[in-house]
């Protein structure tokens, strides 16, 4: 599980590692030092040949600035032409700056030496930085970028909130970011994510002085495959029994790529309950549904529901959701259900309710537009778990996971090969099981996420889940779950 926590925490952190190595007797700036050996040595692997290598540095006024400055003068040390930047002359971190200069840095009086730098070095801001660049920054940032030269970003890419990964304004757009001590939630979420470039972490020492993560993103080994999948005495009820109420006349399509998502996902069986034309074509795809044209309540019993793909809004549509709302089983409500329950505000449950919209259905939910959504993805999917008393799947280009207590997680498996018509059904349906075989809903959505990602970009490079951007071909949502056993298979490690 890869971790990350949030400014206060690091803070905390940082401020009783400090306490006690003061106590056990190093002196000041070993955390800084010990960043900074770190960022030096991804720059120096990045460079290739750290002799006359040209590394420009931009500095800020606070200890990010300070980084800079301490690896700046490792660089220098080792032969390169190191020139820095300073936003702020008189505020820049004065014992950086002094082993700067007595390691042979240079302060550069004009920005021209941007123009040619292999490497530029952001240490403009880190955790202490607030809003988009000042237009000084930017402009200097822009230059950089012109400039052509590697950008890494120190701690995190300057602009992009740590907490949140909102950027409000200009932001650095890393090629490489090196974070220390511990992961930042805005690193794993967009906008911020896409300004980090490849992230890396440098340990600095805060491990024990951490307390529980703001945010989570799984690995393949945090998949754990259903045990009862390999238990000799598994039987179909103990692998669960997921109900899907999805599709109509205009979108009988959604209805299929939810079952199969379900039946993929591993169900002990599939229920689904949809009009008459909706319930043929269910039946066509995959016989192995059981399948009623009646109403949910029609349906027999199930361990968790998936409501909403392609449902329709109208008066039928209302029925349906209002009958799986009223059960007393884990429930996921999806697409139109979404649009329904935002409309009626809300619903009362006893058992656990997940909710999985795009940007679009989250803002109606809110009533906010999408593009707020999208530019604040955490702030909103929290809010939406607390205004629903749900669990808060939020889609896009990086999934978000709220539930309405405990850390969030942050699917690292995405990719924009899933922005395609239908492969929201299917994940509906890959989480409805995963429910259904009695997973906390964060959990269910989490391994739903990143089994979904990881199943497109199988999809597209059956031979590898990580070349999933340089393969070319499309991938549909028919293949998406197609590609589902094969993910399964990927994160056992088979
Ligand atoms: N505290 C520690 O022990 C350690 C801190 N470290 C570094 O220290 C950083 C935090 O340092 P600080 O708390 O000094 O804060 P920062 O250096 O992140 O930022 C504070 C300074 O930036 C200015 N600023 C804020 N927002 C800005 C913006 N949008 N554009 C331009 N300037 C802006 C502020 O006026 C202030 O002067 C971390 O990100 C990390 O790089 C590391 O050295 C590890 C150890
Ligand atoms: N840019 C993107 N990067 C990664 N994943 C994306 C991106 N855009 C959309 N997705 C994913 O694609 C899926 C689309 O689902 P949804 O919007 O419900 O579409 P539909 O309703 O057509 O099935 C979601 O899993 C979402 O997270
Ligand atoms: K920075």
């Amino acid at each position: 599980m890869r971790t990350a926590h949030s400014v206060a925490d690091v803070r905390a952190a940082e401020a009783a590692l400090i306490a006690e190595l003061r106590r056990t007797g190093p002196g000041e700036d070993v955390l800084m030092n010990r960043a900074a050996t770190g960022l030096a040595t991804a720059c120096a692997g990045l460079l290739g040949r750290v002799y006359a290598a040209r590394v420009v540095l931009l500095v800020g006024s606070g200890d990010n600035g300070g980084d800079a400055l301490y690896a700046g003068a490792q660089l220098a040390r080792r032969g390169a032409r190191v020139d820095a930047l300073l936003l702020n002359p008189d505020r820049a971190h004065a014992r950086g700056l002094a082993a700067f200069r007595g390691a042979g840095g240079r302060v550069a009086g004009d920005a021209e030496v941007l123009d040619r730098a292999d490497l530029v070095l952001d240490g403009i801001v880190g955790i202490g930085g607030s809003g988009g660049l000042r237009p000084d920054a930017a402009e200097l940032v822009l230059r950089a970028e012109l400039g052509g030269g590697l950008i890494v970003a120190v701690d995190l890419p300057s602009g992009v909130d740590a907490d949140t990964g909102e950027v409000v304004g200009a932001a650095v757009h890393a090629d490489v970011t090196v974070t220390f001590g511990t992961w930042k939630p805005g690193l794993l979420i967009d906008p911020g994510a896409s300004h980090a470039g490849a992230a890396t972490l440098v340990d600095i020492g805060l491990g024990d002085h951490l307390p529980d993560p703001a945010a989570c993103a799984l690995q393949d080994a945090d998949v754990l495959v259903p045990f009862g999948w390999l238990l000799p005495t598994a039987d179909k009820y103990r692998r669960g029994v997921v109900g899907v109420v999805a599709g109509s006349k205009t979108y009988p399509g959604a209805a299929v790529l939810a079952v199969g998502g379900a039946l993929r996902a591993g169900a002990g069986m599939v229920r689904f309950a949809g009009p008459g034309r909706v319930a043929d074509a269910v039946r066509a795809a995959w016989p192995e549904a059981v399948v009623t044209d009646g109403l949910p309540s029609e349906a027999g019993r199930v361990q968790a529901w998936v409501v909403g793909p392609g449902l329709g809004t109208d008066k039928k549509a209302r029925r349906r959701l209002a009958e799986v709302l009223d059960s007393d089983v884990p429930v996921l409500v999806d697409a139109d259900g979404l649009t329904l329950l935002a409309e009626a505000g809300g619903s009362e449950r006893s058992a656990p309710t997940l909710l999985t919209p795009h940007a679009g259905e989250l803002g109606r939910l809110l009533q906010v537009g999408p593009a707020a959504v999208e530019a604040a993805r955490l702030t909103h999917a929290r809010r939406a778990a607390a205004r629903y008393g749900a669990t808060v799947l939020l889609k896009g280009s990086t999934t978000v996971v709220v539930p309405p207590d405990g850390p969030v997680r942050v699917n690292p498996t995405g990719t924009p090969r899933l922005a395609t018509a239908g492969s929201g059904d299917v994940l509906a349906g890959l989480a409805g099981t995963l429910l259904a075989a009695g997973r906390e809903p964060v959990d269910a959505a989490a391994t739903a996420a990143y089994l979904h990602g990881l199943a497109a970009r199988l999809a597209a490079e059956p031979d590898g889940a990580e070349a999933d951007l340089v393969a070319p071909g499309p991938v549909t949502a028919t293949d998406i779950v197609a590609a589902l056993p094969a993910a399964w298979r990927h994160v056992a490690g088979a």
